[in-house]
């Protein structure tokens, strides 16, 4: 639970990178700033100008009145400040020198210097943001694509929070519920009624959690890409269409069954869309020992793919192993591609359509350039149609709010096997309970103080 911070002292950093530059900014934040930067300032009284107001004067050592830059001061009164706290910003000439001596006299002088992060953890504590907020600033520091910069900044604007915050106050009112019909049964089915209440609100909380959860999972395939399996019975074509979407011959390619016998994992973007793509060794049952155990790595590929590619030779009728490999990846989101269309064709379409949707499957020929166009663009659709239908405009892409959201889905499935086995309604709150802390971790209305010090601790120093 939240703890009582009784002091917070006058703190120090540069807060602009390293190296040269136009302006550097030194900037001091506490009870004492004001006060102190008055001490190392000859120009105006700082203590006596009007808050936000930027002041043009010099920095000096108050020891020996040696002026060390030509500067601007900006002083800001709390509480309208980024900690809330009276601040004040020395705007000094860029560069490592001057920069450091004006952070050194500050510190000589009474300020201490700042723990990375410690600006925006005292913004935190002293409640102008909640830590889903605070962890947005560094990821908006971090951004690398506008999406996620975009995804950063509504966290900052405590979107995700305002969400949050709602799941809680509706697992907080069904509980309050629950208490009242406990407490004074109005009706003799009470029991019931008091089941089926809980039972509606974890399957909605639930639901919306979920949600968020597929986010999180399109924020992971924009960073890391779409783990794609290429898969199918040896010699279909796989390690020609790998090359061919790379446009390089990475692969060995040969008319011999069982040529690719590890796997091998190559990026490509394909219209935009980032793929890890697999190549396995084709999946046979085997007496070659080295081939076995690539055909074994070949399952587990297909295991932990997004997408599976699973290709067919369509000179050839459909073997007892493409059987096998079409029921294997029934349940994954896969494309089923009919390759070799050059050739006379001997596979009984069909017989195919018994196992799949006809909208599964696309025709190609990677000898002749033929269908990949098309392939490229239906890899495209499945996946930008995924993203464009998702539900809401946050983004989940924090590790730690991931796997808070995961724990407090868990809490709700809990109160769902709870109310079906018919547990005592008191044993069913305590998970309901459970996932209201988890989520509260979130925002960080329940927080530990070891997780404040190892998440402000990842800030850049002068944040
Ligand atoms: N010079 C400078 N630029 C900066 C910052 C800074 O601290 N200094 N920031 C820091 O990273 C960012 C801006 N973030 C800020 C967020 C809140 C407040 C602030 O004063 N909030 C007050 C109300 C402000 C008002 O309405 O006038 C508040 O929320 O109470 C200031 C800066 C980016 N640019
Ligand atoms: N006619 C024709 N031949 C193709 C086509 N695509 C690939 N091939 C040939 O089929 C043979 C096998 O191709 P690979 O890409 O090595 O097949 P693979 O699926 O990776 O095979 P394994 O690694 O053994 O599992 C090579 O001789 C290719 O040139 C195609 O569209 N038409
Ligand atoms: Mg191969």
């Amino acid at each position: 639970m939240a703890n009582t911070v009784t002091e917070f002292d006058t703190i120090a950093a540069i807060a602009t990178p390293p190296g040269e530059g136009a302006i550097s900014i030194v900037r001091l934040s506490g009870d004492d700033a004001v006060t102190l930067a008055d001490q190392v300032f000859k120009g105006k009284d700082l203590t006596k100008v009007s808050s936000h107001t930027i002041n043009y004067g010099h920095f000096i050592d108050p020891k020996t009145r040696e002026i060390i830059d030509e500067v601007m001061v900006s002083v800001l009164r709390a509480p309208k400040t980024f900690t809330r706290e009276d601040t004040v910003e020395i705007n000094c000439h860029g560069g490592i020198v001057p920069t450091n001596k004006i952070l050194q006299v500050l510190l000589t002088n009474g300020a201490r210097l700042a723990e990375p992060g410690e600006f925006t953890k005292r913004a935190f504590l002293h409640g102008r943001i909640d830590l889903a907020q605070a962890e947005s600033v560094m990821d908006l520091i971090r951004a690398k694509t506008d999406r996620s910069m975009k995804a950063a900044l509504n966290q900052l604007d405590g979107e995700l929070s305002q969400l949050i915050r709602n799941l809680r106050q509706e697992i907080l009112d069904v509980l309050a519920q629950v208490e009242v019909n406990i407490d004074y049964p109005e009706y003799d089915d009470v029991e019931e009624m008091t089941s089926k209440l809980l039972r509606e609100k974890a399957l909605d909380v639930c639901a919306k959690i979920e949600q968020l959860l597929v986010t999180a999972r399109q924020g992971k395939i924009l960073r890391e890409g779409l783990a794609t399996a290429l898969v199918g019975r040896p010699n279909v074509g796989k390690s020609s269409l790998l090359n061919h979407l790379l446009h390089e011959d990475k692969a060995i390619v040969t008319d011999i069954a069982g040529t690719t016998r590890d796997v091998i994992e190559e990026y490509v973007n394909v219209l935009g869309v980032p793929l890890k793509l697999v190549d396995t060794a084709g999946i046979r049952e085997t007496d070659d020992r080295v081939e076995k155990i690539g055909v074994e790595r070949s399952r587990q590929a297909l295991d932990r793919s997004d997408l599976v590619i699973l290709l067919l030779n369509a000179s050839e009728p459909l073997t007892t192993e493409d059987i096998e490999l079409l029921q294997l990846t029934q349940d994954k989101k896969r494309i089923i591609v009919l390759n070799k269309m050059d050739l006379e064709p001997k596979l009984d379409l069909n017989e195919l359509y018994q196992y799949v949707d006809k909208a599964e499957v696309l025709k190609t020929s990677v000898l002749k350039n033929e269908g990949i166009r098309e392939l490229e663009e239906h890899i495209a659709t499945l996946f930008y149609g995924g993203i464009e239908n998702s539900q809401t405009t946050v983004l989940v892409t924090n590790a730690r709010h991931i796997a808070l959201l995961e724990q407090a889905k868990a809490a709700l499935e809990a109160v769902l096997t709870g109310l079906e086995q018919e547990l005592p309604v008191d044993l069913v709150q305590i998970d309901m309970t459970r996932a209201w802390e988890l989520l509260g971790e979130i925002t960080g209305d329940s927080y530990q103080d070891e997780l404040l010090d190892q998440l402000f601790s990842q800030f850049c120093l002068g944040k």
